[in-house]
């Protein structure tokens, strides 16, 4: 229950940084097993939530950004677009630099992106993967971070045993704004895998055509399966189905490239829920004016 003195506070937080800073399994050691319906998320988000930290006093919802890349290409730069545009809607921002790895150019580049919207959104510094440092070298890490731009905080934590990652949670709730629960506790959810699974396969392929195709992608998961004679791979078949033979290529992109990449970023979220190694077999299919068709929306899982 929320004491009487103490105020609630919720609001959106995201982590960036370089791949494999532990971005993901400090959102899950945060989180826990939980996780939000995206399907049903407030509509002051635009992007895929990760997960929600709910406490007596405060619901801090983690969401989901792509990588930022320095852009070689056009693509590059809308999806660069699309991490900025993410940064700025957030309450808080959590900068992952791993402690067992030098800070380099692509986490500089990163802090110089970071460094234009501080001015209103903070940035934390979340120095991860403290256990496979020494005390020194994550003492110097947070000095060495210290250089790299102004933070509103620092934070040493590590998802793996567990240590400071209560604190950096106090760090990123204290930075959100006073205000009710944005999702109902019955919204946190246990919810089949396959339900969440096809959520984020769906929010995946609705980044960057949210507005082309709004409600027209509905994404049906028909097996999770083992992979024969491996103990480390499973096996997730899924079909994505628009409702036009025009929408289909708008999916697809150019030969294919748009839901190759759609699969690649599935995949790594996908993994994250399972904890798991996947391979994603994912077909596109029209199912013509499946909106519109009781039995087609009862078989997409409506
Ligand atoms: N020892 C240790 N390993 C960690 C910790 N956090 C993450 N890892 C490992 O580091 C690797 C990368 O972690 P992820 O959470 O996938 O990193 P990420 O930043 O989400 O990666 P991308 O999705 O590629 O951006 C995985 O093998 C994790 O198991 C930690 O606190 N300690």
């Amino acid at each position: 229950m929320t004491t009487p003195d103490v105020r609630h506070r919720s609001g959106f937080a995201c982590f960036v940084g370089r791949p494999n800073t532990g971005k993901s399994t400090l959102t899950n050691a945060l989180v826990g097993t939980k996780v939000a319906i995206t399907s049903s998320k407030p509509q002051t988000t635009r992007h895929a939530i990760r997960g929600i930290v709910q406490r007596d006093d405060a619901q801090l919802i983690i969401v989901d950004t792509p990588g930022l890349h320095r852009p070689r290409t056009l693509l590059g730069q809308r999806l660069n677009d699309v991490v900025r545009a993410t940064w700025s809607e957030v309450d808080v921002v959590g900068f992952c630099v791993p402690a067992n790895e030098k800070i380099g150019p692509g986490d500089r580049f990163i802090a110089t992106e970071l460094v234009k919207l501080s001015h209103h959104t903070p940035v934390v510094g979340v120095v991860t993967k403290t256990d496979l440092a020494s005390r020194q070298q994550v003492a110097e890490q947070l000095v060495a971070l210290q250089d790299v731009m102004e933070f509103a905080d620092l934070v040493p934590v590590s998802a793996q045993d567990g240590f400071q990652v209560d604190q950096l949670a106090d760090v990123l709730v204290s930075r959100l704004p006073e205000g009710p629960r944005l999702y109902p506790d019955g919204e946190l959810t246990d919810e089949p895998e396959a339900t969440l699974i096809a959520e984020l396969i769906r929010e995946a392929a609705l980044e960057g055509v949210r507005d082309e195709l709004p409600h027209s992608i509905a994404v049906l998961v028909e097996e999770i399966v083992a992979r024969e004679d491996r103990d480390d791979l499973l096996d997730v078949y899924a079909n994505l189905y628009v409702e036009r033979d025009s929408q289909k290529g708008i999916v697809l992109g150019h030969k294919g490239e748009r839901l190759r990449t759609v699969g690649a970023s599935a995949r790594r979220q996908i993994a994250a829920l399972l904890g798991s190694k996947i391979y994603l077999h994912l077909h596109v299919k029209v199912a013509k004016d499946w909106q519109r068709d009781p039995k087609q929306l009862r078989r997409l899982g409506f």
